[in-house]
């Protein structure tokens, strides 16, 4: 899973990357610091991994990972090659979801691109450039389309009625995303990588004195503002998470608390990516390693294997199957199996959260 951290210049997307990556991209107090793209790797937190590593006694743990990518600081006339615009855009079609940073901290030390912090208008700001960015990808298709559509091919002119449906709700100033797309349009439209179909969270980046209280006026204006659009807004701040991602876990957590926060923001990144893209984990243990896999909600054990080895897809015969709880409730997979709570399931089973799976194959 590929994350792209979005949003203007200086408004912490760097910061965030350190802290996600410790990877130390540089962030420094001027805009466009970050030339290109950082590319950082993150484990995804599940308390569930280290229970199963203590009741298999097992060697090592293998948690899955997001792909971060801190993106070089978007401004006006991005789409029209203004700062790095360009190049920038090309960075993130590749990417899954988009998190979008937002300044929503007063820093009179800390310049703002365009002179004042606001939230609402950072945030149109950087919308406007990834829709007239789509735009241009769109009027390339739409003439290639249309000429090929001329020449009679049936399968062109439905391409070209849904590009010009996706034109116009971008020229409406809105998201690609706006639009449900059936199985067949979205067939023809994922090839374009629009990034105004990709899944958005909100990351309202606020001041130390602010992330544990009440909500500041920017991050209301922020909420109220993506309200109808369902977004969720995650509120952090990006420093503390710099300074916290060298603690160990115990620090980590005591200095939290002592903030009085429950979880770090980073966790809240990550899950709340992990929702928006409708992942799920199943995991397989044993003595060797317990090791955590992210499929998509909805896949069948086949294809789950298939994560593993095309080969335990290809030869997939069953998959034994216990809950998570269930396992950890047992006490150990053979008292699970006594207990009738280690299932079997065919090829036609939709794995779940926390299925701790062994897959039968032959090949
Ligand atoms: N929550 C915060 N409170 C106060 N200062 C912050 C906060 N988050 C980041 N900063 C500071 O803001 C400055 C800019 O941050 P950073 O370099 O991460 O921005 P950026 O979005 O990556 O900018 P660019 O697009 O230019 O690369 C840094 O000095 C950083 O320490
Ligand atoms: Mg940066």
């Amino acid at each position: 899973m590929k994350i792209g951290i979005v949003g203007l210049p200086n408004v912490g997307k760097s910061t965030l990357f350190n802290a996600i990556t410790k990877a130390g991209a540089q962030s420094a107090n001027y805009p466009f610091c970050t030339i290109e793209p950082n590319v950082g790797v993150v484990s995804v937190p599940d308390y569930r991994l280290d229970k199963l590593v203590a009741l298999y006694n097992s060697e090592k743990t293998v948690p899955t990972a997001i792909e971060f990518f801190d993106i070089a600081g978007l401004v006006k006339g991005a789409s029209k090659g203004e700062g790095l615009g360009n190049k920038f855009l090309a960075n993130i079609r590749e990417v899954d979801a988009i998190a979008h940073v937002v300044r929503c901290f007063e820093d009179t030390n800390i310049v703002h691109v365009d002179g004042k912090v606001d939230p609402t208008r950072d945030l149109e700001t950087i919308n406007l450039e990834l829709i007239f960015s789509d735009l241009e990808v769109l009027e390339r298709r739409i003439q290639k389309t249309s000429k090929n559509a001329k020449s009679g091919n049936k399968g062109d002119k439905v391409e070209l009625e849904i590009l010009i449906k996706i034109k116009e709700i971008l020229e409406g100033g809105k998201f690609a995303s706006e639009k449900n797309f059936d199985e067949d349009e979205w067939e023809i439209i994922k090839s374009l990588q629009l990034l105004t179909t990709k899944p958005v969270l909100y990351i309202a980046n606020v001041s130390e004195e602010d992330v544990a209280s009440e909500d500041n006026e920017m991050v209301k204006a922020l909420k109220e503002y993506v309200k109808d659009e369902g977004s969720e807004v995650i509120k952090i701040c990006a420093s503390i998470e710099e300074e916290i991602s060298q603690f160990e876990p115990e620090e980590k957590e005591e200095f939290l608390r002592e903030l009085g926060l429950s979880e770090s923001g980073l966790d809240k990144v990550i899950k709340s990516g992990y929702k928006l893209l409708g992942l799920i984990t199943y995991i397989t243990a044993g003595p060797k390693e317990v090791r955590a896999w992210t499929i998509t909600e909805g896949t069948k054990a086949p294809q789950a294997a298939g994560k593993i080895h095309t080969d335990f897809e290809r030869g997939f015969i069953r998959a034994e199957i216990t809950p998570y709880e269930k396992l950890m409730e047992a006490g150990s997979d053979v008292k699970a199996k006594e207990l009738g709570w280690t299932r079997v399931e065919g090829k036609d089973y939709e794995v779940k959260d926390g299925d701790v799976i062994l897959f039968r194959f032959n090949v």
